[in-house]
């Protein structure tokens, strides 16, 4: 029995768009879904109850930084990331691939593997595709990722092919390492640039490696929306239309709406945590930048369209407050509401998808949000 399995539920007639459910060891969950991430095993200043209070159903966590701290022992030794973090849902982690490319100064590629430096003491480490597995099994998680490449973007087409060719490789060694297929399942991530060959070419090499599950990746790395869109338009399709399909490192609420319409299942990005640190909040309206000094005297709700646990119990003058001083609930709050708006948005998405209207929900959630604003 394999350890995730994507159950196809509908297609929505108007958008293309699909609903479904992925199974894992650790539980169930409804797509298209967002993950909140929590790097450090931790989705910062969430506690287990917050996330489930608040509908989130899969984490994800960061393999580059738990390598380094606590350590892949420790969290092997105190039963795995689930244990460790009192987290009995689903998890993903990432493959480090990422976070040595955008955290790291100094790196160096090999057949081998990536050599670069301790983003915290400088000491040179290398990261192969049997290390990374190394660590992900130790680390337990339900859904694990290949060792990959994302270049950079803009890239050359020579680089991006070999690049892409190189990556397969890995994938290959990632999948003869993996000591736990039947309780961990291995995703492959599809790169390529903005190259519809070497998107191809590279969709075909994994596919051939008949990975549970396929990641885009290579995307939300700089490049125009409409670039993004273009990608996933002809990359989407080439993918196994029974297995789960997860956009790495997206997104904002318009990506979430356009990547589902062109297919994808699972998203994760750290904007709505990170943005919440400093006090922007994503609402029905758009976005609200709460330590403005017009909401001193405001006390409405966050967002008065939302039911959060936050929006029903304090004001923007009292959160602009706690932000402004720099008082850690301010933040539990804002994180608290911009993942549930998130969570809810993913929501909104699946009903849409059920009464055959994602377009129509588009155009609707766009238009208050103001994202058609020119
Ligand atoms: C772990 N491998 C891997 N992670 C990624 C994380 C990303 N996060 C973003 N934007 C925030 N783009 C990403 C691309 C990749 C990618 O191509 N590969
Ligand atoms: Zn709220």
């Amino acid at each position: 029995m394999a350890a995730i399995t994507y159950e196809h539920i509908k297609t929505c007639k108007q958008s293309g768009a699909r609903l479904g459910i992925v199974h894992t060891p650790h539980g169930s969950f409804e797509t298209p879904m967002f993950m909140p991430v929590g790097t450090l095993a931790t989705v910062k200043t969430m506690s287990p109850e917050d996330l489930k209070d608040m509908g989130a159903k899969i984490i994800l966590s960061n393999t580059y930084h738990l390598w380094l701290r606590p350590g892949n022992e420790i969290i092997k030794e105190a039963g795995g990331l689930h244990r460790f973090m009192n987290w009995d849902r689903p998890i993903l982690t990432d493959s480090g691939g990422f976070q040595v490319f955008s955290l790291s100064d100094m790196r160096k590629i090999t057949e081998e593997g990536v050599e670069f430096r301790n983003h915290l003491n400088g000491e040179r480490l290398f990261l192969t595709p049997e290390k990374c597995m190394e660590i992900q099994n130790d680390l337990g998680p339900d859904i694990m990722m290949a060792f990959d490449e994302c270049p950079p973007y803009p890239a050359e087409y020579d680089y991006l092919k070999a690049s892409v060719e190189r990556t397969s490789r890995w994938a290959e060694r990632c999948l003869k390492a993996h000591k736990r297929p039947e309780d961990q399942g291995l995703f492959g991530i599809v790169q390529g640039g903005e190259y519809e060959d070497l998107r191809r070419q590279s969709a075909e090499d994994l596919i051939s490696l008949d990975f549970p599950g396929y990641a885009v990746g290579g995307l939300s790395v700089g490049e125009p929306k409409e670039v993004m869109n273009r990608v996933l338009e002809f990359t989407t399709p080439l993918l196994p239309a029974d297995k789960p399909r997860y956009l790495m490192g997206v997104g904002s609420p318009d990506s979430l709406v356009d990547g589902s319409i062109r297919g994808i299942d699972m998203f994760d990005c750290v904007l709505p945590t990170r943005i919440a640190r400093n006090g922007t909040l994503m609402t029905s309206t758009g976005r609200l930048v709460v330590r403005n000094a017009k909401y001193a005297r405001d006390y409405r709700p966050l967002d008065e369209n939302c039911d959060c646990h936050v929006c029903q119990n304090y004001s923007r003058a009292y959160i602009r407050h706690l932000v402004k001083c720099g008082e850690t609930f301010g933040f539990r709050l804002t994180t608290y509401h911009n993942l549930y708006f998130l969570l809810k948005l993913m929501e909104n998405i699946r009903q849409a998808i059920r009464e055959d209207r994602l377009l129509d929900y588009r155009e609707e959630f766009f238009e208050a949000y103001g994202f058609n604003k020119p």
